[in-house]
Formats: structure tokens, sequence, C-alpha cells
């Protein structure tokens, strides 16, 4: 009957929303993107998400200006064996980085081979726990697992009436691999009329899926589509149906519904036994990625990157005799650099002041590439990007890595132009790529999901295709003529914004923007343009401390103004 077990074969659960109005406002902003506006509910867009190994950045707790940490409240299940359950819960917290609590709702006798034993925590002690951790902690997000009886589903109800979080992500634990049912008819019934509707995510795997409404059979993507439109219609905001059993496929394939949108979402199936614990794992890792600030869809992506991820790392493990292994949440881990890393991955208002160098124009002004980065940041630059076309690549890495403690000391990303390679050496923030540099998709999947990746754009085209390959934010440009970059089409301020609109990927525009002209390239209209990336108004000039500062103050004032 182990939670752990079923959690193997699906991944993603059932998690309600909170409604919107309940959804913290760096939620809601993220929320807000949705992805290609002139689609239809027909289309489904499909995206790959890596499964290769990934140094991530930084095994600190990720925390806010206000010394909070973010916060994920687990509701589930003890398994004795430490591969699913509380126990993954807290792994997948730590591993990504958040701060997790604990209501537990059963204590299961479990291993490797199976399930020995499950003993239920009365109602009232679950509703005691859960007084205990919201009366007095601040919770961003409450996980749920395994709810095994009716009751502790109205008391987990009752709680999340009283004390309101950001986010709900309900894992519908409700059947195991072998079969075994966890859940009965009552807690169904309680899932359906009371759970989910609160939910802003549910992830059921194909069984789950299938039981929530009513024993349907599903054997295809086809058929996880129609069940995800169902179980939308059960109120939760979004639903992920993992198709980790779905026979006769290659891929693990994903489905997941925003109540307006279909995505499937693929990663190459791991060859390995080592799966017990993917399912709570997989919704604690969209927990804590909701918890820091992410979109849904961009949490449920990392989080199955994350999962593909570890499962590589882990293929070999052996931990028990039993048939499904646990996996190591931090072994992927095992190459980062701790100290160097930034805390939060991407903030699009960072495009706010793109600062581009340029070694040419360093050459002229007899400055170093670190001299001309400081005083950039020193006047007010929100990004970096070393654009060092003729460096020689181990000066281009050297004066990267100056480049980078600098801008880490001003908690400024510093990302690199074409050089996937320079910036995996020097762990910079991420890469700045262009339409004939490597594609973003494999840029992707080289990087992993914590880096950030910029994609120059000029045609709605190419805008759309950037989202689905996984970028972070589009460069969109030359938008007015320039001496910068040879041979490069003009695209116009009319250009910009039809490139802007068909994508919500935020967006900066480039190309001959200067102190004269910023503020009419920010008053286009379109929200998702967040800044400019300038290099001659900043590089070509005497002293880059004063024009930073001055274009800083016209930038800031002008996006107070366009809100
Ligand atoms: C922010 C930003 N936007 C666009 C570009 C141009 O990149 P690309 O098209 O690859 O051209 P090069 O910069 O490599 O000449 C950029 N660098 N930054
Ligand atoms: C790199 C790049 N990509 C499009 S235009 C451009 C150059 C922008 O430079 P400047 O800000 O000096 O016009
Ligand atoms: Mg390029």
């Amino acid at each position: 009957m182990t939670e752990s077990t079923q959690l193997l074969c699906c991944h993603f659960d059932c998690g309600g929303q909170v409604r919107l109005s309940k959804v913290a406002p760096f939620v809601r902003s993220s929320l807000r993107f949705p992805f290609w506006s002139s689609h239809t509910n027909t289309n489904t867009k499909k995206f790959r998400v890596g499964s290769v190994k990934v140094q991530e950045a930084d095994m600190n707790m990720v925390i806010t200006s206000d010394n909070k940490i973010p916060h994920v409240l687990t509701v589930a299940g003890s398994d004795s064996g430490a591969g699913a359950g509380i126990q993954a819960d807290l792994k997948a917290c730590a591993a990504r980085r958040v701060y997790c609590s604990t209501v537990i709702t059963a204590v299961t006798a479990q291993n490797t081979v199976g399930v020995q034993g499950v003993d239920i925590v009365s109602e009232d002690f679950v509703a005691e726990q859960l007084q205990s951790v919201l009366s007095d902690m601040h919770v961003d997000v409450v996980k749920t697992g395994m709810l095994p009886s009716l009751n502790i589903v109205k008391v987990l109800c009752q709680s999340l009436r009283k004390f309101p979080i950001k986010a709900l992500v309900v894992d519908p634990v409700m059947i195991s691999t072998s079969g075994d049912v966890l859940a009965g008819p009552s807690v169904l019934n309680g899932f359906r009329e009371e759970l989910l509707p609160m939910a802003d995510i549910v992830t059921p795997n194909i069984k789950e899926a299938s039981v929530l409404l009513g024993d349907v059979p599903l054997k295809s993507v086809s058929d996880m589509r129609t069940a995800a439109k169902l179980i939308h219609d059960f109120g939760p905001r979004n639903v992920l149906i993992k198709g980790g059993d779905l026979p006769n496929s290659v891929d693990a394939i994903d489905v997941f519904f925003d109540g307006e949108e279909f995505y499937e979402l693929c990663s190459l199936r791991v060859n390995t036994t080592n799966t017990h614990g993917t399912g709570c794992t997989l919704a604690s890792c969209i927990a804590a990625e909701l918890a820091k600030g992410s979109s849904m869809l961009s949490a449920v992506k990392t989080a199955k990157h994350f999962i593909g991820t570890a499962l590589d790392y882990s293929r070999d493990l052996v931990i028990g005799n039993g048939a499904q292994g646990p996996f190591d949440h931090f072994l992927a881990f095992k190459n980062m650099n701790q100290s160097s890393s930034r805390q939060n991955r991407f903030n699009p208002n960072d495009l706010l002041l793109y600062a581009v160098t340029d070694s040419a124009m360093n050459r002229k002004w007899g400055r170093s590439i670190a001299e001309a980065v400081k005083a950039a940041v020193e006047g007010g630059a929100t990004i970096v990007q070393l654009r060092e076309k003729d460096t020689e690549t181990r000066d281009f890495l050297e004066a990267a890595k100056e480049c980078l403690k600098i801008c880490r000391s001003y908690g400024v990303p510093l990302l690199i132009n074409d050089r996937i390679d320079v910036a995996l050496a020097c762990d910079a923030d991420g890469v700045h790529i262009g339409q004939s540099d490597l594609p973003a998709s494999l840029t992707r999947t080289l990087l992993g999901p914590g880096k950030i990746i910029g994609v120059s754009c000029k045609t709605t085209e190419q805008a759309q295709q950037a989202w689905i390959d996984g970028a972070d934010y589009i460069g969109c440009g030359g938008v007015y003529p320039t001496n910068t970059k040879a041979n490069n089409r003009t695209i116009g301020l009319d250009g910009l914004k039809e490139v802007s609109q068909a994508s919500k990927l935020p967006v900066v525009a480039i190309g001959g923007i200067g102190l004269s002209n910023a503020r009419a390239v920010m008053e286009i209209g379109v929200p998702n343009l967040k800044g400019v990336a300038v290099v001659s108004a900043l590089f070509d000039r005497e002293c880059i401390l004063t024009e930073t500062r001055n274009l800083h103050a016209l930038l800031s004032e002008a996006a107070f103004l366009i809100q």
C-alpha cells in the first residue's frame, strides 16, 4: 500500500490551486504570463525537458530581503525506508533550497520490498500538527501526499481555510504500483468535493487520474488530455497527469493543462529501477519552486528536469534488496560550487538596464573588461552580458571570473554572449545566444534548469520557438540602426512590439538605444517588455558610471510611469 511505491510509477500528482486571489503577488505576477496568447485549446505545446547531468549552483537556502525563507509544508505519510513520503519531501525541498515543515498523516513500515504496515494518525492529531505549524510559521505552499482518511482531508481543508497560503499542491496518493488502494471511495469524494477545488495543481499518475474519474481507462496521450480536462472540472487550477506508466512510450510524457492550454512535457525515460519516491519528489519540487515565486508551468518544468537528473545520477545506486530502490536527491549537486552562486535564478525585472560589453570599445578607451563592468554595475546596470567577440578564450575566461566576483558582490546576474563553454567554465549565471549560435533547446540541456538563457529574436516564430526551447527571455532588435553590430537588420518599434506580443517571455530591446530614445522604447505599451540592452551608450563613452546612472534613472522613471 505504499505511498512510495505508488509514487514511483506516476510522478506528478494533483495539486490544488488556491484561487488567484489567494496567490501572493509574486506568484500572481508570474502566473499572469500566458504563453502564446494566440493559441487555442486545441493546440498542444510540446517541449522537451532535458535529463542530463546538471550542476546546480547553490545549496544555501533562498533567503528573501526580509530574511524569510520560502517555506513548504508537506502533509503526508512517513516512509521508514525514506524513499518516498515525508522523507522524500524533506530531501526534495532541501535540494531545491527551501524550508520544509511536516505534518504526518500516517506512519508506514516499508522498505524497498514493499509496505509491511501502516498506522494512520488520528485526525485530531493531524489537526494539532497543522495548528502548530500554521499558527506559528509563515508557510508559502502546502503540498499534500498520503491523506488516508476522509476526516484527515476535512481537517486539512479546514486549516487551509483558516490559514491562507499562496499555493496548494495536491499529489493525490491513492493507489500503489502493486494496485493497493490507499484512499477509499470516501477519501475520493473528499478530494473531488473539498480538496481539489482549493488546489493550484493536482498531479495524478495515470492510475490515479483513472480512479479520480471513476475508473476510466487511460491508454494514450490523447486519453491523458481528456482526463486532464475532466479533472480540471473538479476545480483545481492546473492539472498535471504523469505518463510514466503509459505503455509503449519511449519518452516519459506528462500532460499539463492550465484550464486553457495543453502542454506535453517529454523527457527521456531513465533506465533504472531506483524510482521509489519520484511522485512525492516531483510534487515537492513544484511546491518548492512555487514558494520561490516561479510560475506554475516553469515550476513543473523545473521539477520534471530535477527528477530526470536525480534519476540519471542514481541509476546504479544500490539501497535495499527490493525491486524499486530510492534515488539520491543530492547526487545531482555533487560538483556544485556553493560559495559563488546567486540565490535567485532569474527575475525578469533584472532586464531593466542590461549592459553589454564590447572589447573594441574597451580597447579604444583603455579599459579592462572588469573595469568596465565594475563601473556599469556601480552605475546601476541590472544585468551584465560579456560580449567579447575578439578576446582569446583563456583571457575571456579569466576576465569572466573577475567580472563574476564583481557582479555577485552587487547581486547582479552575469551572462556570457555565445560562449556556453566559457559560461560553464566560470559558472556564470547564464548565456545570451543568437539564432546562429547553439540551439536554445540544446543550450538548456547543457546548462540545466538553473541558468538564465536569453535568445535573440527578430520574428514572432523565433519568439515562440524560444519559449518552447526553454529560454528565459528574448533579446529583440536591432530596434534602431547601430554601428556596434554589422549587417544587423533593423526592426523598429513596430517589430519590437510584434515580437514581444507573440511571446509572453520577458523581452529586452536592443540596438541603437540610449538616453535619447530609451523612453520611447519603454513606452510601446507591451507589458512583457522589461528593459533595454545597451552597448555603445554605456561603453563607448568617457564615463561609464555617469552614463549608466543617467540611463538607470531614466529607465526607472519610465518603468514606474508605465506600470
Ligand atoms: C540582450 C541581447 N540581445 C540580442 C543580442 C544579439 O545576440 P546575437 O544575435 O547572438 O548577436 P551577437 O551579440 O552574438 O553578435 C545580444 N547580444 N544581447
Ligand atoms: C548585439 C546587438 N544585437 C542587436 S543590435 C546589437 C548591438 C547593440 O549595440 P548598441 O547598443 O551600441 O546599438
Ligand atoms: Mg550570438
